[in-house]
């Protein structure tokens, strides 16, 4: 599959500062690219690149296969966390608003229906709720027909139902073979929407591939995890163990001989649960802490 976007050795240096710091990647065409990283990673500062907005220090970015044009904003689409939208519009008027940016649109009912806003249509944008006001973001954002899509943090704020329902429009999004560059601080929704991700802590890749090849290459089991209450009788134990979300867990290829030790050396298994290693685990192992720190 051809890559529709080509990120050669990127660079960009705030004062001597180097927020981004040589970085390389492509994404291929109708697949949806995660960039994760801890807070003041580089993210922003990249995507913002690849957007257009900001010019980098140094390397290249390349739009199939050319370097990026002024009528790259006629191509791309961009969700920005907090993109103003006009008071005393309906969603239906804010739609009409934002089509006048464009040269070539999608029909204004093709866009309602992918972004599910038939119900709200006529209301008045600040009666939204954070869903619906994500869901007319997302519309905004692909309005023009774009064949990239930026989204960045957008269920940020969202309750679980609201962001699974989120997600579903990105699928249906992705279905039109439309490539999906998102930015999240949600490891499930990397986990559930990514095609490939990027890793990046201080500017610098640190990992990149799929979410399955990713965590094949780093886990090679299961994990144990056991109330926090016994810290100390573990810690007598041959065991390796970290402490993640106030939980002691223990990742092993032998659940069987993993419980045997415990029991042999008196930790309680009272509350002990067993479950497969995923992007949050991964996260924590290669930056040291978890996104949200
Ligand atoms: N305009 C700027 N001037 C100076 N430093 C900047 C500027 N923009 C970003 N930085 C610095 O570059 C680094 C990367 O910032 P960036 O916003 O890209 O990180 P991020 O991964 O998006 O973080 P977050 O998850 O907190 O949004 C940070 O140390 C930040 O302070």
């Amino acid at each position: 599959m051809a890559d529709i976007l080509q990120i050669k050795n990127l660079c960009k240096s705030f004062s001597g500062f180097h927020a981004v710091n040589n970085i390389s990647f492509n994404i291929p065409q109708g697949k949806c690219f995660g960039l994760l990283g801890p807070n003041g990673a580089g993210k922003t500062t990249t995507i913002e690149m690849m957007e257009g907005i900001l010019k980098p220090s140094s390397g290249q970015i390349l739009f199939n296969g050319a370097p990026i044009e002024k009528n790259y904003y006629q191509k791309i689409g961009i969700q920005f966390q907090h993109t103003a939208i006009q008071d005393y519009l309906t969603v239906k008027e804010t739609l009409a608003l934002f089509t006048k940016f464009y040269d070539h649109c999608l029909p204004e009912s093709e866009v309602i229906k992918i972004c599910a806003l038939a119900d709200i249509a006529d209301q008045d944008t600040r009666q939204l709720s954070g869903g619906q006001r994500q869901r007319l973001l997302l519309a905004l954002a692909i309005l023009n027909d774009p064949q990239i899509i930026f989204l960045d943090e957008p269920t940020t704020g969202l309750d679980p139902q609201s962001r699974r329902n989120f997600w579903q429009l990105i699928n249906n999004i992705k279905a039109q073979n439309k490539t999906v560059i998102l930015t999240t601080h949600y490891m499930d929704e990397a986990e559930s929407l990514c095609d490939d991700i990027v890793i990046i802590d201080r500017g610098k890749i640190i990992e990149q591939g799929s979410p399955n090849q990713l965590l094949k290459a780093h886990f090679h089991g299961t994990i144990v995890c056991l109330p926090i209450e016994q810290q100390a009788q573990l810690a007598k134990t041959e065991l390796n163990f970290q402490i993640t979300n106030h939980l002691l867990e223990i990742e092993t290829q032998d659940i069987e001989q993993t419980i045997k030790i415990l029991l042999a050396n008196q930790v309680s298994i009272d509350g002990l649960q067993v479950r497969h290693p995923n992007l949050e685990d991964l996260f924590i192992k290669l930056t040291g802490h978890a996104l949200r720190n």
